[in-house]
Parts: C-alpha cells; structure tokens; sequence
C-alpha cells in the first residue's frame, strides 16, 4: 500500500486535485467526509506568501478534519519558495506540494509551474533544496512534458525521487496541450514501470467515471488516481468510486435531499471561513454540478448563482427542494 513519507494509505487512494477557487477548506472538508484519502489545496504563490499578501495567506488554511492535506505552492525563484516552505510550515500541513504544471501563461512566462518543464535541472535542484528546508513530505504535481516532441517524464521523475521527493502526481497531458483532447495515461504507467521508481505514482486527468479510476489502476497500474474537475459541485464521487472497486456496481446518485443538503453545508462552511460575500460567491461554481440534469431548473440556479445575500440563496435551496424533492437523478 503505498505511503507518502511517513503517511499510510489504503490501496488505491483517491486524491482531490489541488484547484484555483475550488479546492478551499470547506470543499475539501466535504470531499474527506466522501471518501477522499488526501486533499491537497490550490496553488498558493510563494512571492505572495512572502509579501504576506491576505488573499495568499488565507489559502494555508485547513481544518483538522480534512488531514491528511498537501499544500501546494508555486513559484520559480529558489530563495522565495525556500522561505515560503518556512511560512507554510506554520499551517502544519501533513505535505508540502510543488507545483510544476499550470499552464497559464501568467505563471508560465515567470518559469513556474509548467514553465519549469524547460528548465528540468532548475526543477531538480529547487525541488531538492526544498526537501533539504524541512522534515515534511516534499511532493510533486507536474504534466508530461512542455510538448509532445520532449516528453522525458520517466527520466524526470527519477531525477526528483532520487533528491528526496516523497509522491508524484502526474497530469496526462502536457503544456502545449492545456486542457484540450484528452489525457494520456501511457507516459504515466512508463514512470510507473521503471525498475528504479519506489515512491507512488499518482495519475491524474479525465478520471470521471468509476470506470476510468479502475481502468487507471488495473490496466495502467498507477498507485493512485487524483480527481479534479469529476468532484466539482459533486463530492460524492470519491465514495462511488471505492464503491465501485468493492462491488463492481454503481451507488445510487445522491437524492434531492442530499444534494440540498451538502449545498446548504457548503456555503455555511465558506460562510464561516470567509465571509458572507466571498463565500456566496464562491460556492456559486458548484451549484450547476449539484443540481446537474434537473429540467427547468433554470430559475433556481439563477437565483443561487445571482444573490449577493446568503439568506436568498438559502430560501432558493429550500425553493428547489420543495418543488424537485422527489426528481430522480441518474449517472
Ligand atoms: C478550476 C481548476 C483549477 C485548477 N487549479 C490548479 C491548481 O491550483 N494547482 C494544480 O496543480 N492544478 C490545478 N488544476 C489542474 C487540476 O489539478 C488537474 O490537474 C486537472 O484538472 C486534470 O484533472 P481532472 O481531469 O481530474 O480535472 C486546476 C484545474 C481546474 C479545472
């Protein structure tokens, strides 16, 4: 079973993604409480840490029942991501993650996340240097390659196990290729299969069905899978997975009720952690996936999704039970 340092976990783990405006303590809270074995929060800047930037120090948030949690941080700059292992330490998180795989150019242009994918000694030497920096687990988040034509992942990771990288979760698709087409789990299963790789291997990209998470492990043989965008709005899904491996049958979707529920939960949770306005706002990118198939639900969503007042999005969920209670939903 694998382990990432010191941290047990069970066969197969199911890991939420890290996720910009997504993946925020009161989601990930509700993903641990649905079967995620480890949660991981999005990307924190490591110049914003050091400027003491509000909007960066809050990401280091998290609560206890969420553990075992990886922060992730990003940034370029040796110095600055060596001072920021010292900020994040004081969150007391169970990993400290490196990002090297946005995409964005905003990121990129600075040589961080996947812009470190053109600079491979750069992401040695600094992923190094930050294991040296502390006694926590230091893993890694990355893509293929830059672009189809140097894609050396299973010499990279080799490379970032053999300074002290405790996981590596791999994302199957490479810069150039953002999110389009879809993810190649075949380079994956390469670094998997290298003789000389000892620590997990995660793959990561389009596991959206129960089956895909066990075409990951049994066909590809990947130590775990790290879900992203199946989870938004849809929590659920972590547990429909593990029920998928025990029994080979689906789990009834969640009902009406359940939905309005972890709807309700979720944003008195970001209520709570961040206020009535950010938190109205930010729960609002869940709400189409709680609430997905439902005809004619148009009115409510817009209710949901254009209230500044918690208490009218409330009164809209309560709406929508009352009028859709019954729906049943299908996967
Ligand atoms: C809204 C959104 C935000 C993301 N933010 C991050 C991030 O902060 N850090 C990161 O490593 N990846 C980030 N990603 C990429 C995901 O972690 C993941 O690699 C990608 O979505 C592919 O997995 P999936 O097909 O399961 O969604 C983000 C993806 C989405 C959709």
């Amino acid at each position: 079973m694998p382990k990432i340092g010191d941290i047990q976990l069970p066969d197969f783990p199911l890991l939420l993604a890290p996720m910009e405006d997504v993946s925020d303590p009161p989601f990930r809270a509700l993903c641990k409480e649905n079967g995620a074995d480890v949660v991981y929060t999005e990307f924190i800047s490591s110049e914003g840490l050091i400027r003491d930037a509000a909007k960066s120090v809050m990401k280091l948030d998290i609560y206890e029942k969420e553990r075992p949690v990886g922060i992730q941080i990003f940034g370029a700059n040796l110095d600055s991501m060596l001072q920021s292992v010292d900020i994040v330490e004081k969150s007391n998180p169970d990993i400290i993650d490196i990002n090297f795989g946005c995409p964005v150019k905003k990121v990129v242009s600075k040589g961080a996340g996947a812009g470190i994918l053109k600079d491979i000694d750069l992401m040695v030497s600094l992923t190094k240097a930050m294991v040296e920096r502390t006694k926590l687990p230091i893993t890694v988040k990355t893509r293929l390659g830059w672009d189809e034509n140097s894609i050396k992942i299973v010499e990279v990771a080799e490379k970032l196990q053999d300074v002290g990288c405790k996981a590596i979760a791999i994302h199957g698709r490479t810069r150039a290729q953002m999110y389009k087409g879809s993810a190649n789990w075949e380079p994956i299963a390469a670094v998997k299969n290298n003789p000389r790789m000892h620590i997990p291997v995660f793959g990561n990209g389009d596991v959206d069905t129960p089956e895909a998470a066990v075409k990951m492990r049994d066909e590809f043989g990947l130590d775990g899978a790290m879900i992203g965008r199946a989870s938004i709005g849809y929590p659920w899904f972590f547990n429909e997975v593990k029920h998928y491996f025990k029994t080979g049958e689906h789990l009834a979707p969640p009902t009406m009720e359940e939905r309005v529920e972890a709807a309700r939960r979720h944003l008195q949770m970001s209520i709570d952690w961040k206020g009535e306005k950010l938190g109205v706002f930010e729960t609002r990118r869940h709400y189409t996936n709680y609430f997905k198939g439902i005809p004619n639900f148009k009115e409510y969503r817009m209710k949901m999704v254009t209230s500044d007042d918690a208490a009218d999005v409330f009164a809209a969920f309560d709406e929508a039970l009352e009028k859709f209670g019954d729906y049943e939903f299908s996967h």
